[in-house]
């Protein structure tokens, strides 16, 4: 099933690229109604202000939350992890609408702006564990929004040290422990990157991506719902025509 990449603005065609990488269709998404036609969404990174703008003008909100209200896995990654946030912080004035979806509070631009942008290697148990490869991976950080704190439902993926010179909003009272970022979490058919994956050769995190897709596929096409539009266990049992 293809995956669909919202293309309003942003590193939409790096997504494309890393999903054929990994022999994936990737399928740019503009209007409301080409929802329906993927099973998955990939929300890229960009400016979330004007992503929110071109998604308003487009009408495009009520979709996207339709969409991952059904349990369909959206990857928001950099603004796009900002538009499935509940909550966020630091946004500019007037603020932006959101999708919302995911449990957490997230800063809008925690490192900064664009010259603060930095590379850092990260410590990725849960994608090593399923796709293998080397402990760490490269995060490409781009003007980006970190998560400041996470709700129950919400599993913690990856973090990032910064220095103890940041201020952030909710300082940490005990200022001896490491201060650490939270960059990558994932609720149910939700996942999130404060950086961009896509701007690398490693498809680790795109192949992640598509396991959760295929789960959910697996999982709805599990149902077998044969000819006459009943499920396998609500249809009445048909004896077999018996020849003499
Ligand atoms: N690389 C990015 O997607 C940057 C996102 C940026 N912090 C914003 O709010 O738009």
């Amino acid at each position: 099933m293809a995956v669909g990449v919202l293309a309003l603005q942003g590193s939409f065609n790096e997504h494309i690229a890393a999903l054929r990488r990994i022999g994936a269709r990737g399928v740019e998404i503009r209007k409301a109604e080409q929802l329906q036609n993927v099973t998955s969404l990939i929300i890229p990174g960009g400016e979330s202000t004007t992503m929110a703008k071109l998604a308003e003008l487009n009408n495009l909100f009520p979709a996207l939350r339709e969409f991952v209200k059904m349990g369909k896995p959206v990857w928001g990654t950099c603004a796009g992890l900002i538009f499935l946030a509940d909550r966020a912080t630091g946004q500019k004035i007037g603020g932006q609408e959101l999708i919302g979806g995911l449990d957490c509070t997230v800063h809008r631009n925690f490192f900064g702006s664009q010259i603060q942008s930095f590379e850092a290697d990260l410590l990725v148990p849960e994608i090593v564990l399923k796709e293998g490869g080397p402990p760490s991976f490269r995060g490409v950080f781009i003007r980006a929004p970190a998560i400041l704190e996470v709700g129950p439902e919400v599993e913690v993926l990856a973090d990032v040290p910064y220095p103890s010179s940041k201020i952030i909003i909710q300082e940490q009272e005990d200022a001896g422990s490491p201060k650490k970022a939270i960059v990558a979490v994932k609720q149910g058919n939700i996942l999130a990157t404060a950086f961009h994956p896509e701007l690398t050769a490693d498809t680790r995190w795109h192949s992640y991506f598509l396991k959760m897709t295929t789960e959910v596929d697996e999982a709805s096409s599990s149902i077998i719902i044969p000819y006459g539009g009943q499920r396998s266990y609500e249809q009445p049992k048909i004896d077999l025509p018996v020849y003499q």
